[in-house]
């Protein structure tokens, strides 16, 4: 822990939200609290409204009905850089980042935090020149939480699909977030870099305590990192409990995890 390490997060808690697109109602009254400090797991089926819950929480997608509370504070209707600056970050299910070196886009992600003005920045007066250094010093620390630790002179475009996966997640911790969401971060990667994308998941909730919310259909991960998972099927709330609850619920297992959950099982 640092003196960045933000205090205990604040409940963040998602109350009957509906979200209709046209006709499908892709999200119909889903209800779940992330418990300060913990990891909360969302999960279902293709279409089953994950994405569209993480648009909700981050300001994307507006609900019909329902709300998003962080602590005491309403989100429902706030713009996403206003709900990113109270300190809910995110990732994307696929990379943005292709330009520049890991250490330029994690200096991106601070750009938020800056308080030097633009001129003052320009004049590299010493305190715009003090500010850029601990920010530099803060992108160090991220980048060695998230395993990037020797790739920050590193363009993002040379680095594996793991690396590159790794710099989005970086680059959402620059925000300093109270509550981190996770879209599928190992989708697409092999079995060493999952395990290694999983081991910096759970160094960065020991560390900096932070609440994260995670979308992934890799039951392994979920199983090994989840302190409770909220089950989505066709926009509706299924089930919910710990993941030894959840994998033994029968109408979890016809719906979803089926096979999955029975051969993880016999691991
Ligand atoms: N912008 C949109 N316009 C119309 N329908 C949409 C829109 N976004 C999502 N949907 C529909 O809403 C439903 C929920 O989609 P969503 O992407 O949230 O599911 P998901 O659980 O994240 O699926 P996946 O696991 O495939 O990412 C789906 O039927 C999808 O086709």
């Amino acid at each position: 822990m640092n003196d960045r390490t933000p205090a205990v997060p604040p409940v963040l808690d998602v109350r009957d939200v509906t979200v209709r697109f046209a006709g499908l109602t892709a999200l119909d009254g889903v209800s779940l609290t992330v418990t300060p400090g913990s990891v909360h797991a969302l999960i279902g089926p293709n279409g089953a409204g994950k994405s569209t819950c993480f648009n909700v929480l981050s300001g994307l997608c507006r609900p019909a009905a329902g709300s998003v509370r962080l602590g005491g504070t309403e989100l429902t209707r706030l713009a996403p850089h206003r709900i990113a600056a109270l300190g809910v970050a995110r990732t994307f299910q696929n990379i943005v980042t292709t330009r520049g070196t890991v250490a330029d886009n994690l200096m991106l992600g601070r750009h938020a935090l800056s308080r030097a003005g633009f001129a003052a920045s320009a004049l590299r007066l010493p305190r715009a020149v003090r500010e850029q250094r601990e920010h530099l010093d803060r992108v160090r620390e991220i980048a060695g939480l998230t395993g990037l630790g020797r790739h920050l002179g590193s363009p993002v475009a040379l680095l594996s699909y793991g690396d590159r996966k790794r710099v989005e997640l970086a680059r959402a911790l620059c925000l300093e977030p109270r509550v981190l969401l996770l879209d599928e971060p190992v989708a697409g990667m092999n079995a060493a870099e999952r395990a290694r994308t999983a081991g910096v998941i759970g160094d960065l909730r020991a560390e900096l305590g932070l609440s994260i919310v995670l979308v992934e259909h890799d039951m392994g991960l979920v199983m090994r990192l989840a302190d409770d998972v909220t089950v989505l099927d066709f926009g509706r709330p299924l089930a919910h409990g710990t993941p030894d609850e959840v994998r033994q619920d029968p109408e979890v297992l016809r719906a979803y995890l089926g096979a999955d959950a029975q051969a993880e099982d016999a691991v």
